[in-house]
């Protein structure tokens, strides 16, 4: 489901983004370095605003550099030059970016005295770093981990929305949320983990 989510919204965001790819490539902008602008966005957005409260501004904010996250690979791709540097890059900022959002969110949270949204926030990022570390390691490993209810696009959404609407005055949706992903990460984790075992089972019967 997640999946088909994933592929759908980016089937509808390509018609957008590849017209500024190119414009960005004609202008001698290299992915790299949208994928650090990027970043540094989503750190204004989260640590700037959203940590001090402009939750809507915030979510505003992290919301269009995150999407910037679709620009690099087209640009790269469209260049024909996608690097083994350049996808590391961006899976690396993109902890960057989620651990700035999460610690921003629970940096609020604790100015607020919400200590039950704090605790979440705080599993929310543990769990999400765990859920692409699972990953990287069975990438690493030569297996593959593209499965789970929670990838990173889900994980955004939901905190995004639940900022949204805390920011508009909708008290205590940021923390349902936050909980509500809290719960989806952990069980992403462990679909993850289940599927490398399978793997792992499979190749070592070999
Ligand atoms: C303002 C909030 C209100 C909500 C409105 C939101 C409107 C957003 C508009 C549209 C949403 C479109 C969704 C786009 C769907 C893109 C689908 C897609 O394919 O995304 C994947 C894409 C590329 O990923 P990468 O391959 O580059 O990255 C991989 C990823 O990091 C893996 O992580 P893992 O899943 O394992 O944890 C790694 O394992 C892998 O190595 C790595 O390669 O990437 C994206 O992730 C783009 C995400 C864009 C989604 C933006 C939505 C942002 C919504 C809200 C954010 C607001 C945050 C709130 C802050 C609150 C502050 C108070
Ligand atoms: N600076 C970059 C960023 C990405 N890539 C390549 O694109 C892939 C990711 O594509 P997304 O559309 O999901 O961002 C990544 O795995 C790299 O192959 C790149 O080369 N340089
Ligand atoms: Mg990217
Ligand atoms: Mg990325």
């Amino acid at each position: 489901m997640a999946k088909i989510f994933q592929v759908t919204a980016r089937a509808g965001m390509t018609r957008v983004v590849e017209p500024i790819a190119r414009a960005l490539l004609r202008a001698g902008v290299s992915p790299n370095a949208v994928t650090v602008t990027g970043t540094v966005g989503v750190l204004v957005g989260a640590l700037g605003f959203g940590a001090r409260g402009h939750l809507v501004a915030g979510a505003l904010i992290v919301t269009v550099f995150a999407l910037t996250d679709l620009l690099d690979g087209t640009m790269a791709r469209m260049s024909g030059g996608s690097t083994r540097f350049g996808a590391f890059l961006d899976s690396s900022m993109d902890r960057v970016a989620d651990s700035a959002v999460f610690g921003a969110v629970a940096y609020w949270l604790a100015t607020e005295h919400d200590y039950s949204g704090v605790a979440a926030a705080l599993i929310c990022l543990a769990a999400g770093g765990l859920v692409s570390y699972v990953k990287a390691r069975a990438e690493g490993l030569g297996m593959t981990c593209n499965v789970g209810i929670a990838e990173r696009t889900e994980r955004l959404l939901i905190v995004g929305v639940g900022g949204l609407l805390t920011g508009l005055g909708v008290r205590h949706a940021l923390e349902i949320a936050l909980w509500l992903l809290a719960a989806v990460s952990i069980f992403t984790v462990g679909q993850r983990m289940a599927h490398v075992y399978r793997q792992a089972q499979r190749v070592g019967a070999e």
